[in-house]
Parts: structure tokens; C-alpha cells; sequence
């Protein structure tokens, strides 16, 4: 199993995974996988399908066993590191039975925060996202691109040190991708939130990543793992920009070289 003492960290690591060990019914998926997620940045996963992408976040957050290997947040372990998780399924995710304000609020309240500080971080929550609709609604009263957006501001209240995100705009219109996208976008930037996001969309993947992690067919290895520095913030017009052009067309070709081996 490889460590990191045997595969130090670049300065700026946020997390470290080593050795990870994973297999399902025998079927091997990551076998001594290593990898470093950059702190205060945006990892996009990108990958054939199958290939093993929400399994990797769902290890690292915790939501899925690991068979051996070392997942590390700044050293520490995952039970000492405050971390958020908006899944792809936002109908399933929020809890129905509460107002789309009490969801937000709820892993404040459970953290034992008094009335007051609770109502300040939905403020803020509620002023970075510019919230226009009802807040006391339901889930179900809402449209699927407001419940995704209450799901990531609950997945924010805590100020998380990493947030993994699932495919979070596979089932919003384009207006409302383009809202999120923007949105995930700020709250990196204003608050230094590392971020971990699948997506199926190379545009999505590329428009918010710092790095772009393209992965092999199982068993899972790392094909490519792209910087992109484009300035930040980006605009809906960034993907139109050479820049932007380029990375894409790069990435693609990396999928399509994995696509064929
Ligand atoms: N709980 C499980 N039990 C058995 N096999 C599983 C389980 N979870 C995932 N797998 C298998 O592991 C592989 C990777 O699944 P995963 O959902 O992580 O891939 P993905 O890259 O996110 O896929 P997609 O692009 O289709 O969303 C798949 O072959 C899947 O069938």
C-alpha cells in the first residue's frame, strides 16, 4: 500500500489519498490509487462511464467503505474535518417534511448554534445566492433548479472545508446550470471552499475546475490531471475564449484516447 511518506504531497494539498483499494463482487475498481485534491480549489472528475467517479467522492466523503488505502483532510482524519455533500438527486436529498429554510438551517441546529447565529448564516446564505423565491415553501413547491440550489446552500451552511458534489446539473435546464455553476463559483471564491464535482458535462467539468481529473476504464487510474489556470472569475462568455477552447478540446481528446484503449 503506498503512504504518503512514500508519496509526499504537493505543498497546497488540502486532501491526500493513498493506496486506496477498492473492489465490488471481486471486480477490482482502484488499485493503489493516489491522488492530491488542492486546497481552496475546484477538482473536476471527468470519465468514461462506470468508470468509478461517484464511488471516488463517495470514499473520500465517507458515504462508502474503503478496502485500504489512507484519505487525509490537511492530516487529519475524515471524523475531525467538516465537509458537505449536494447529491445528484436533490428530490431524494432534502427532507420533505421541512420549509427549504428549516433544511438549510438544519445542520446548523443539530450543531447545537443558538437561534440567532442560525438565522445570520441563512442570511448570508440567502444574500450570496440572491435568493428571490420563499424560502418557507416545501421542496416540493419548488422548481428542480431552486430545491438544487437549497441543497447546496444546506451543503454550505456549515462552512465545510470540501464539498463533494455529484453530478449537481445533470437534471437542470441550462439556465438554471449556468446560475449554479455560477454560484459554486462564488462561494469558492469567497470562502476558500475545496471542492470535489463529477460531472458529466465537459463544459460544466471544465468551466469550474482549477484540475481537471480525466479517468481511465476500470480498474481506475489517473489518465490526465489538467491544470486549468484560466482567470477566475469566469463569465457564461469564458467557453467561448481560446482558452477555454483549448482545455475542452484537450480533455476530449484524452476521453476519446481512454474511450479506445
Ligand atoms: N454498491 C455497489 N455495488 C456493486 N457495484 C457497484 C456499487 N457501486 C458502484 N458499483 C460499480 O462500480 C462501478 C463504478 O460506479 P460509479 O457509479 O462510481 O461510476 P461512475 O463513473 O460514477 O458512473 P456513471 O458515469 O455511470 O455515473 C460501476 O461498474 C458500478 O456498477
Amino acid at each position: 500500500m503506498s503512504t504518503v511518506l512514500e508519496f509526499p504531497a504537493e505543498i497546497g494539498t488540502h486532501v491526500t489519498i493513498r493506496g486506496l483499494d477498492k473492489s465490488f463482487n471481486g471486480a477490482i475498481l482502484y488499485d493503489n490509487f493516489n491522488l492530491d485534491i488542492p486546497k481552496g480549489k475546484i477538482v473536476s472528475i471527468f470519465g468514461p462511464n462506470g468508470c468509478g467517479k461517484s464511488t471516488l467522492i463517495n470514499m473520500v466523503s465517507g458515504l462508502m467503505p474503503i478496502d485500504s488505502g489512507e484519505v487525509l483532510f490537511d492530516g487529519k482524519t475524515l471524523d475531525k474535518t467538516t465537509i458537505g455533500y449536494v447529491f445528484q438527486n436533490y428530490r431524494d436529498a432534502l427532507f420533505p417534511w421541512m420549509s427549504s429554510w428549516d433544511n438549510i438551517a438544519y445542520p446548523l441546529k443539530r450543531s447545537g448554534m443558538s437561534k440567532d447565529k442560525v438565522k445570520a448564516r441563512v442570511d448570508e446564505l440567502v444574500a450570496l445566492f440572491e435568493i428571490k423565491f420563499n424560502l418557507n415553501l416545501y421542496p416540493y413547491e419548488l422548481s428542480g433548479g431552486q430545491m438544487q440550489t437549497v441543497s447546496i446552500m444546506r451543503a454550505l451552511a456549515p462552512n465545510p472545508e470540501i464539498l463533494f458534489l455529484d453530478e449537481p446539473f445533470s437534471a437542470l435546464d441550462f439556465e438554471m446550470t449556468l446560475f449554479i455553476r455560477a454560484k459554486l463559483q462564488e462561494a469558492n471564491l469567497s470562502t476558500g471552499v475545496t471542492m470535489m464535482i463529477v460531472s458529466h458535462d465537459l463544459e460544466d467539468a471544465v468551466f469550474l475546475a482549477d484540475k481537471i481529473l480525466l479517468l481511465t476504464r476500470r480498474p481506475t487510474r489517473i489518465a490526465e490531471y489538467l491544470t486549468f489556470d484560466m482567470a477566475k472569475p469566469r463569465s457564461p462568455e469564458s467557453v467561448s475564449e481560446t482558452e477555454f477552447i483549448k482545455t475542452k478540446a484537450l480533455a476530449l481528446e484524452i476521453f476519446q484516447r481512454e474511450m479506445r484503449a
